[in-house]
């Protein structure tokens, strides 16, 4: 099916204290995967993680579950990890949203993103709609919403973030690359 879900990657008290750590670095309005800023396709506020400094625990952790799920479920030549992690606000006051997309891009990084995986960093009953929707085709996959749970999918799938109307949805993203795929 190319998805696999992970129930409590992280504890509340670490999605917290993930969300804090992202207030640093915050900037307004995230781009596509080419740096295209277009505001009917992606409404959410970005920032990135110091993976190698205050947030090197977090990627040893998403490291850890994308081993154990690509044993598990996927299976791909999966080698390097060439981005920094980026947390989303995806807010009630500008229906904060991303249309349906694929993750694999043009750019020299884009295109090798093999693997993606989306934490949930909200309570899912914080807000509404801000689901995550996987398309699989003739369904779509809706990714848990359970804090602390987490997605992984095949980087080339189209999915999105329905918009959020009501309080506010933060996630956490990483990309994981490899060879292109043959
Ligand atoms: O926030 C999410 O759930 C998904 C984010 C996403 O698809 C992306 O940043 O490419
Ligand atoms: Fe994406």
């Amino acid at each position: 099916m190319f998805t696999h879900s992970l129930p409590k990657l992280f504890s509340k008290t670490e999605t917290q204290e993930i969300i804090r750590l992202s207030e640093d670095g915050r900037q307004k309005r995230g781009g596509l995967v080419g740096g295209i800023r277009h505001d009917n396709i992606r409404r959410a506020e970005i920032s990135w993680l110091d993976d190698q400094g205050s947030a090197a625990w977090v990627m040893d952790r998403i490291v850890d579950a994308v081993a154990r799920s690509n044993r598990d479920a996927f299976q791909f030549d999966i080698t390097d990890f060439k981005e920094r992690l980026q947390v989303a606000a995806y807010d009630e006051a500008d229906e904060g949203h991303y249309d349906w997309h694929s993750d694999i891009g043009d750019g020299p990084i884009a295109r090798h993103r093999k693997l993606t995986i989306v934490t949930q960093l909200s309570e899912a009953e914080n807000y509404e709609g801000g689901e995550l929707e996987i398309n699989l085709g003739s369904a779509s996959y809706s990714a848990p919403k359970e804090l602390g749970s987490a997605t992984l999918f095949a980087s080339f799938m189209l999915h999105r973030v329905v918009p959020v109307q009501k309080g506010q949805r933060f996630s956490l993203t990483c990309w994981c690359h490899g060879p292109q795929f043959r």
